[in-house]
């Protein structure tokens, strides 16, 4: 076929693709009105999960040429435009732009939505309290280096709900203007150099390394010095408009973070959830072991453990745990009920549907 036969065929499409997304929109603003009238949440990440998940199994099933991540960003897309359709919305994230924390909240709310940068953890958690955002998006740990404690201290005071996450693979690249020769210094955040120790040690032993805020912030430090490079994400380095010197010299190839969205209420269950806990066990021997012994028993899976000083009384901790499965469900609410009957108090962060890496 000559291109020109091709790309009617593809105008073709293109026009029925057009007229589907403007009917799926037509619904989309009907279902916002219901929403309004039961005043009910606007995001939905449970449905966005089970739209999702239904697609990408469908076109497993068909065997179409799109792979998974294509079929998920373009879904991402459409919803996106659906919620800047149900509500003018604000998403508050840990800033400033261009930071891994900024792409994460894109990835999660797409183009169509307004995104506002706070400058602290405490700051996004704050707007959205206040009703000045609709949604919050905030690091919470990282494979290679571990808790955001910033972020699970937060949350020792808040009210706010955990309602989805984000696990994104974190590519770090070492980004200048100038040939790696000429690099005396380079600029990154604490968590982005551990993220990178050995390829540093082994790539460049002799150079200053300076922590700085934020990946964005070492950017736009390394764009205006002549012998100064940072480690930043891709979107970092394009804003600031720096070349890659060296892609992905990040020590894990694997290296994720695990963001998450926090809002006023927690997600309906999907059939594949996790919830986020905090606790604080009695101060007598064994507490922990038995407060944890119900999750044991009713085969409930653990899939990260966390202590922070309580900040109330010396040598006290609270504890973060994640397990698998909503809090709606039977076999969670018992686990719960066992739980705290070795706890001072027991509070639920979140339950929300699990993701895949994006
Ligand atoms: O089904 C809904 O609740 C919608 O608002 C529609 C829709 C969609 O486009 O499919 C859009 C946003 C929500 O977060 C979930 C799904």
């Amino acid at each position: 076929m000559k291109l020109t036969d091709i790309r009617r065929k593809i105008d073709a499409i293109d026009d029925q693709l057009l007229k589907l997304l403007n009917e799926r929109a037509d619904l989309v603003h009907e279902v916002g009105l219901v929403k309004r009238a039961e005043g009910s949440e606007i995001y939905a990440p449970e449905r966005e999960e089970a739209v999702l998940r239904s697609l990408t199994e469908k076109n497993a099933q068909l065997q179409g040429r799109l792979p998974e991540k294509s079929i998920r960003a373009i879904y991402r897309e459409i919803m996106s435009a659906s919620l800047a359709l149900e509500k003018d919305l604000t998403i508050a994230y840990f800033g400033p732009e261009s930071t891994n924390t900024h792409q994460a909240a894109r990835s999660k709310f797409g183009a169509s939505v307004n995104y506002t940068p706070k400058t602290t953890i405490s700051d996004v958690f704050d707007v959205v309290a206040r009703g000045n955002a609709d949604y919050g998006v905030v690091p919470i740990e990282n494979s290679t280096e571990g808790a955001v404690n910033h972020t699970l201290d937060v949350f020792m005071e808040s009210e706010l709900r955990i309602c989805a996450q984000v696990l994104m693979k974190i590519e770090n690249h070492l980004v200048a203007n100038i040939p790696r020769e000429k690099i005396k210094r380079v600029y990154s955040h604490p968590q982005v150099f551990g993220q990178c120790r050995n390829w540093l040690r082994q790539n460049l032993p002799h150079v200053e390394l300076i922590e700085v805020s934020s990946t964005a912030r070492a950017a736009e430090l390394a764009a205006g010095e002549a012998d100064a490079a940072a480690i930043t994400g891709p979107m970092a380095a394009e804003t600031h408009g720096l070349q890659i010197l060296a892609p992905s010299i990040q020590d894990i190839a694997t290296n994720t973070t695990r963001f998450l969205v926090i809002g006023k209420t927690p997600s309906p269950p999907t059939g594949d959830d996790r919830t986020s806990l905090m606790f604080c066990v009695q101060d007598k021997p064994g507490a922990l072991f038995h407060a944890l012994e119900p999750f044991n028993r009713l085969k409930i899976s653990m899939s990260k453990i966390e202590s922070r000083p309580s900040k109330r009384k010396a040598w006290e901790y609270f504890f973060f745990v994640d397990i698998d499965g909503h809090a709606s469900e039977e076999k969670v609410q018992q686990a719960l009920e066992g739980l705290s009957q070795h706890c001072t108090f027991v509070k639920i962060l979140g339950t929300y549907p699990k993701t895949l890496p994006t």
